[in-house]
């Protein structure tokens, strides 16, 4: 299975205001819906994800999925057992409404995109699957910005949720990831072309701001042993700067340069200023008496996971949601690579999602 398809969900009001005609919400699905229906395995992409969990030769994509080894016959998540979800989220750029998608008068909703909260894209979540006929997720598993869909789903929909695996996330943004957001966000938005965010009738793109971004963040998602080992002080290939001048690059340069323009390629400066902001609007104990009793309302069994190198979301913060939620396993991924070694440690992920798949609720 696989392959983009695509629910078309109707209005949404949403939680800080604002309302959303005809939303649109991009899906991808491996394996089959069971006649109990209990059989469903909700994967929650990251900032930069997408519904493409899985690439699959002849679906019609080019490029492999984002957790390419966690749905395989005989794998962690095995389509023959399970029915496997993956959607894009409300406010992306990867077939669901965001920011690029026709307004009500047809034109790139733009600058004119309402604020949307986590809460907003569990809500359409919750929607997609209302019209999928599933009324309860065996399990919602995600990382980063999809472990904060994880969460809330699991706080949100405390009934319908059996198990919960948040891997390298948070209950509720902090200062510092705010913080680290914040030049990401000016980075875009101080880039001409972005022209205050409507920018797509005109040939310029903010693709310079967005890379700036796509830098900032990238570092945070790794170690400084990591960036160390790898690059030291080597210069890129013929472009020394102690001998090139204005020309020349450090190798690490080089690599955020590659990653940048990579980003810049794939994705929507918009839907990365939207995503951000949902990031920063996180918190589980909003409106809900504080994290603590947010969290014990929980019912899932939880699987809570942090990466020992993560600066961005350091294992205290999964410490903390491990200790406020009623059924909790903590567990751990050794990784030298950071934020991201929830996604390149596909082999540790995999052994701990199986686990938590494996255990039935007591
Ligand atoms: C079409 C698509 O891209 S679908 C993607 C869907 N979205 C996602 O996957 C989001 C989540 N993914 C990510 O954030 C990242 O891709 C990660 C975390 C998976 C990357 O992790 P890693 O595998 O460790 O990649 P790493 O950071 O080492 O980067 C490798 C790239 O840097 C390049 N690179 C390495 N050194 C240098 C250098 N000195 N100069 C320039 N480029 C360099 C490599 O050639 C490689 O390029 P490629 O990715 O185009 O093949
Ligand atoms: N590298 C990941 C990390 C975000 O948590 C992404 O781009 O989605």
């Amino acid at each position: 299975m696989g392959g983009r398809q695509f629910a078309h969900l109707g209005t949404m009001e949403l939680e800080r205001g604002g309302v959303l005609p005809d939303v649109r919400i991009a899906y991808e699905t491996w394996g089959r819906l069971n006649e109990a229906g209990d059989n469903v395995i909700l994967v929650e992409h990251a900032l930069t994800g997408d519904s493409h969990v899985v690439g699959e030769a002849g679906a019609g994509h080019a490029s492999p999925g984002w957790w390419n080894s966690l749905v395989a016959a005989g794998g962690p998540v095995d389509p023959d057992a399970w029915f496997v979800i993956a959607s894009n989220v409300l406010g992306g750029c990867q077939g669901s409404t965001g920011p690029s998608s026709p307004a009500p008068d047809g034109r790139p909703w733009g600058s004119r995109f309402p604020y949307v909260t986590v809460r907003d894209q569990v809500a359409a979540e919750r929607l997609l699957l209302d019209r999928l006929g599933i009324a309860r997720v065996a399990a919602v598993v995600g990382g980063s910005m999809g472990g904060m869909r994880a969460i809330e789903w699991a706080v949100t929909h405390p009934d319908d949720v059996d198990r919960c695996i948040v891997l390298a996330s948070t209950p509720s943004a902090t200062a510092d990831q705010i913080a680290w957001c914040q030049p990401q966000l000016l980075a875009i938005r101080q880039d001409p072309a972005f022209a205050g965010g409507d920018y797509y009738a005109s040939d310029r793109r903010p693709d310079a701001g967005l890379g700036l971004a796509r830098r900032i963040a990238h570092i945070t998602y790794r170690t400084e042993t990591e960036l160390d080992e790898r690059f030291g002080r080597e210069a890129q290939l013929g472009e020394d700067p102690l001998r090139a001048g204005d020309r020349g690059r450090f190798a690490v340069e080089s690599y955020l340069d590659h990653h940048a323009g990579k980003l810049a390629r794939r994705f929507d400066a918009n839907s990365y200023v939207v995503l951000t902001e949902a990031m920063n609007s996180h918190d589980v104990g909003r409106d809900r008496g504080g994290v603590q009793r947010a969290l014990g309302r929980v019912r899932a069994d939880c699987t809570v996971v942090s990466v020992d190198t993560d600066r961005l979301y350091p294992p205290r913060l999964s410490d903390e949601l491990h200790a406020a939620l009623p059924v909790s396993r903590r567990e751990h991924i050794v990784s030298d690579f950071g934020h991201d070694g929830f996604l390149i440690e596909e082999d540790q992920v995999g052994r701990i999602i199986r686990a938590a798949l494996e255990r039935r609720r007591s």
